[in-house]
């Protein structure tokens, strides 16, 4: 049995195989410009994180019914359920559809039917967090926000992703206001690519709970003091890392030496159909290219859990911690 691990950063839009995406261009009539899955595998070679956007971007083109987002979050929660997922807080990204003409409420739907049965069906609870594409305008992040106030029963918060630089987080600050008002839970993707100030302002200027990546805070030690005083959790992703060539090789990860410094990161998969492993996986490669000893793997768990929004159900977030410091390894 796998370690018990909650899932905080994870694009579900991220999650399509190539399998998938070829049944899913079959059904819709689409045509993609790949002759087949291993033609399409090897232009997973990525030089940076925009390199990696243009096909992700590119491939969302067979995402057109909600039984198509259904699919795809139920292959991503089957996969998760193997790997020792328990709960899982996914993003997607509504403006990337509704540019293509696929409704807002054909996404949220799509995914919901598989979110509904997730406890059922593979053991897993969830959570939708709605991401703003931060290479477009503010205003039309304003318009999403305001298209999603019907669904805001199943959006349990607001993030910020896509092409990091040039994009800082303050572009943003009344829609996070407004979020906040709408009583959304909020985090940002920040120094992934961008500078250590970009996480400041995600903290400052946006008042996020989380920041998604944080891993250029290394760069800033006033910064990473502070993340250590104010216990901000940090959703790494180390495979991702690797291939958008953030870090050179996993052994160069800095995860080690931020645990030693006291941050509370948690391990994640990101884009895992892209980046070469889904949870389970990332912590396997953190263990064995950065020598991680068993205590490390159960805090990063543990972190899992303490830094998921789980306030609406403590119980739940108890169950999972008493799993984790039971948890045997072998
Ligand atoms: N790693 C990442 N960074 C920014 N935006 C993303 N969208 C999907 N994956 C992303
Ligand atoms: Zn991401």
């Amino acid at each position: 049995m796998p370690l018990p691990k909650a899932e905080l950063h994870l694009h579900i839009e991220g999650t399509l195989e190539p399998e998938l995406a070829f049944e899913l261009a079959a059904r819709n009539d689409v045509q993609l410009p790949y002759g087949d899955t291993d033609a399409l595998r090897k232009a997973y070679q990525f030089e940076d994180l925009q390199s990696f956007l243009n096909l992700y971007y590119e491939l969302m083109a067979v995402l057109r019914t909600e039984q198509d987002f259904a699919d795809l979050a139920n292959a991503y929660l089957a996969r998760a359920a193997a790997q020792g997922v328990r709960h899982a807080e996914i993003f997607f990204d509504p403006q990337a559809h509704t540019k293509r003409g696929v409704e807002l409420g054909t996404v949220v739907e799509g995914l919901w039917r598989a979110l509904e049965r997730s406890q059922a069906d593979h053991g897993i609870s969830t959570r939708l967090i709605m991401c703003f594409l931060r290479d477009d305008s503010a205003e039309s992040a304003m318009e999403t926000l305001r298209a999603a106030e019907p669904y805001l029963d199943r959006i349990t918060g607001i993030g910020l992703d896509s092409a990091e630089v040039g994009h800082p987080p303050v572009k943003f600050r009344e829609v996070y206001e407004a979020a906040a008002a709408l009583g959304l839970r909020r985090v940002a993707h920040a120094g992934e690519e961008g500078p250590p100030a970009y996480i400041t302002e995600a903290l400052d200027v946006l008042g996020v709970e989380r920041v998604d990546h944080g891993l250029r805070c290394v760069e800033d030690p006033a910064l990473v003091e502070r993340l250590v005083r104010e216990r901000v959790p940090l959703t790494l992703c180390p495979l991702s890392n690797v291939r958008l060539r953030t870090v050179d090789t996993l052994a160069d990860h800095p995860l080690p030496a931020m645990l030693d410094a006291g941050l509370m990161c948690t391990v994640n998969s990101d884009d895992p159909a892209y980046f070469g492993g889904y949870a389970g996986d990332n912590f396997d490669a953190v263990r064995s290219a950065l020598g991680l000893d068993r205590e490390r793997l159960r805090e990063l768990a543990r972190n899992s859990f303490l830094a998921s929004f789980l306030e609406d159900d403590e119980e739940l977030r108890a169950r999972y911690l008493a799993e984790v410091e039971g948890y045997e390894f072998t």
